[in-house]
C-alpha cells in the first residue's frame, strides 16, 4: 500500500492550511469526485455480535440477499425472486485458519493479514486479552454505535506490520486536527467530548488495551495520552461504513426496466416495513468506521454539493457530485441527515455544535446569520423554553 499518493489528486486540491477540497476542474450532477479504500476500517463490535455478516477486512456482506432478508423480518418463509442478482459469492468466501473471521475474498484474507490481522489474529482462544477488551468497549459503547475500540487496535498493529513507518505514520499525524494540537492539548478531555467517554472509561480501557495489542516499536500510543490521542482521532476523524447486499439487490433490480416494477415495489416496500417493525430501520446494514485520507479534508456544508455513497457494497468510498461543481469552488458534504439541512439555521448550528463541536461557518449559515434563533424542533420551542426543559 503507497501512503504517498493522498496529496496528487486529479481535479482536486487539497488546501492543507485553509483546510478543505477545492475543485480543479468542473463536474457534472452524479460525476465521481474521487474514490479511496480506507487506510483502514472495522465493522462496529455490536453489529458483528449481533449477526451482521460482513468480510472482516472490507465489510462486504457474507449474506445471500434472501439470508439477509428473512434475517432482518425474522422470517425464515420470505422467498426472494431474481436470487440471480444476488451479488454475494459464497464460493469466493474464505476465512483465517486461526481463529476464523471470515473474508470475501482469498485478496481480502492476505491483504489483511499482510496489513494488520498477523498481529492481531486471537487464534480461537476466546480467553484472548483482546477479546476482554471488545466485551468491556461494548459494555461502554452500546448501539447505536459510532466507532470501536478494534479500529484502535487495527490502526496500531497496521504501523507494527507496516514496511515504511514513517509513510504512515506521516499519513496518520494528517488526522491529528489541528485543534487537537493548538487549543486543546489534553488528549484525555478531546477523547471524553468527542465520544463521550468519561476519564475511568478511558483509563480502563487504557490498561486492557496495552495489555491485548502488541506495540513493539509503537510504544508511545501505550501510554495515556497516546492512547488519547488515538481515540482522538477515530472519534473525529471515523467515517461510517454501512453496507448492504438488499438494498444492493433492489438496486440492481430497480434498474431493469424489463422487471415489473409495480409489483416490485410493492414487494421491497412489504421488505422494509416489516424490517421496520422486527429491526428498526436503523438497522440494517452492516456498519462499522474507517479512515479515510481524501474524505478526511472534505468539510460540511449545509448546502452540500456532494455525497459520500458506498457503490460497491464494500468499505470503497464514493464521493460523488450532487450538483454542477465549476473549477475553483469549494467541495462540501453534509455531516447531518438530508432531512435535517432543511431546519433553521438554530437548529442546524446546536446539532453540528453538540455531534462535532464546531460552529458551522457555511455560505447558508452566514446568509442566515441574521435569522432568529429558534430551534425548527416543532418550530415554536424558544431558546427558553429548551433551556427551562434541560
Ligand atoms: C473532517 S474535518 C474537515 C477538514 C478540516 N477543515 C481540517 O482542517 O482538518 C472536520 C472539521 O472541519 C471543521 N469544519 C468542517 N466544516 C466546517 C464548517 N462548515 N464550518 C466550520 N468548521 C468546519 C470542523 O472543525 C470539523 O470538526
Amino acid at each position: 500500500m503507497v501512503y504517498g499518493w493522498h496529496r496528487k489528486i486529479k481535479g482536486l486540491r487539497i488546501v492543507i492550511e485553509g483546510r478543505g477540497v477545492v475543485a480543479t476542474r468542473d463536474f457534472k450532477t452524479d460525476d465521481t469526485i474521487f474514490e479511496e479504500e480506507p487506510l483502514v476500517c472495522c465493522q462496529f463490535s455490536w453489529n458483528a455480535a449481533y449477526g451482521y455478516l460482513a468480510c472482516d477486512h472490507c465489510m462486504r456482506p457474507l449474506e445471500t440477499t434472501e439470508e439477509n432478508v428473512r434475517r432482518l423480518t425474522m422470517c425464515r418463509e420470505i422467498v426472494l425472486p431474481f436470487t440471480e442478482l444476488c451479488p454475494t459469492n459464497k464460493t469466493a468466501h474464505s476465512f483465517c485458519p486461526s481463529c476464523h473471521v471470515q473474508y470475501c475474498s482469498e485478496k481480502c484474507k492476505a491483504t489483511a493479514w499482510e496489513q494488520y490481522h498477523r498481529t492481531l489474529c486471537q487464534n480461537m482462544d476466546y480467553c484472548h486479552p483482546l477479546h476482554e477488551l471488545n466485551e468491556e468497549w461494548k459494555k461502554i459503547h452500546y448501539p447505536p454505535e459510532t466507532t470501536t475500540i478494534m479500529l484502535l487496535a487495527r490502526i496500531v498493529a497496521l504501523v507494527e506490520q507496516a514496511a515504511d513507518k514513517e509513510a504512515i505514520l506521516n499519513c496518520l499525524k494528517e488526522f491529528s486536527h489541528s485543534k487537537f494540537d493548538g487549543e486543546e492539548t489534553d488528549m484525555t478531555s478531546v477523547a471524553n467530548r468527542l465520544l463521550g467517554l468519561y476519564q475511568e472509561q478511558i483509563q480502563h480501557l487504557h490498561t486492557l488495551f496495552v495489555q491485548a495489542v502488541p506495540a513493539k516499536t509503537m510504544q508511545q500510543w501505550l501510554t495515556l495520552e497516546g492512547f488519547s490521542s488515538l481515540l482522538a482521532i477515530v472519534g473525529a476523524n471515523g467515517q461510517g461504513v454501512g453496507t448492504s447486499v438488499f438494498s444492493q439487490w433492489v438496486d440492481t433490480v430497480t434498474s431493469k426496466p424489463e422487471l415489473d416494477q409495480a409489483h416490485l415495489d410493492e414487494f421491497i416496500k412489504n421488505i422494509y416495513d416489516k424490517m421496520e417493525e422486527c429491526v428498526g430501520l436503523a438497522f440494517l446494514n452492516n456498519e462499522g468506521s474507517g479512515l479515510y485520507y481524501r474524505q478526511r479534508f472534505v468539510n460540511h456544508s449545509c448546502e452540500p454539493n456532494a455525497v459520500i455513497t458506498f457503490p460497491l457494497g464494500n468499505s470503497t468510498l464514493r464521493l460523488k457530485a450532487l450538483k454542477d461543481i465549476a473549477a475553483g469552488e469549494e467541495i462540501c458534504t453534509s455531516y447531518i441527515e438530508v432531512c435535517e439541512l432543511e431546519r433553521s439555521r438554530h437548529s442546524r448550528q446546536k446539532m453540528l455544535r453538540e455531534n462535532y463541536f464546531y460552529i458551522c461557518h457555511c455560505k447558508k449559515c452566514l446568509s442566515q446569520a441574521g435569522d432568529p434563533d429558534v430551534t425548527s424542533e416543532e418550530e415554536e420551542c424558544s431558546d427558553e423554553e429548551e433551556e427551562d426543559a434541560a
